[in-house]
């Protein structure tokens, strides 16, 4: 799953995700980080939330591995620290995850984002977008 390659791929530590669900994607991007990283995973739904804790819980990841956030992204987002993360993905279209993304992310970071376009002249990013429509960049 690509998820869990771009957390490979960047060595990811600390991830966040915008739109827990079900886990699925959440248990990708555990598979795909270091072994001592963090998910912190954001939904507005806390049952879909609680039904993604006992997820991440039976397929083996400790609680310390993620941190679930119920909130708002555009609440929960603006809490969490600046340059801190690795990857930042985002499922839930909502309002300009990117700008936040820019934000949140070390240089060589990576978004990843269900829909949304970088312009091609803003210098922070090198970006692509893949068939299905999903935003990826990387942070400069
Ligand atoms: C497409 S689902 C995510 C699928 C999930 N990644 C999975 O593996 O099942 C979108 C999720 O985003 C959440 N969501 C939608 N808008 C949101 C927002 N503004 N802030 C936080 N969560 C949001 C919904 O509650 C829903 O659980």
């Amino acid at each position: 799953m690509l998820l869990r390659f771009l957390a490979a791929t960047t060595c990811a530590r600390a991830v966040v995700e915008i739109g827990t669900g079900s886990g699925a994607t959440g248990l990708a991007l555990l598979s795909g980080m270091a072994a001592d990283g963090t998910l912190t995973t954001i939904d507005v739904d806390p049952e879909v939330q609680r039904a993604a804790r006992r997820v991440f819980l039976d397929a083996g990841h400790a609680p310390g591995r993620f941190r679930l956030i119920n909130g708002l992204a555009s609440e929960v987002l603006p809490r969490l620290t600046d340059g801190g993360y690795d990857l930042v993905v985002a499922h839930a279209a909502e309002v300009d995850h990117l700008a936040e993304a820019a934000r949140l992310l070390r240089p060589g970071g990576v978004v990843a984002l269900a829909g949304g376009t970088v312009e091609e002249d803003d210098e922070r990013w090198v970006a692509t977008v893949l068939p299905d429509g999903m935003l990826l960049a990387t942070r400069r």
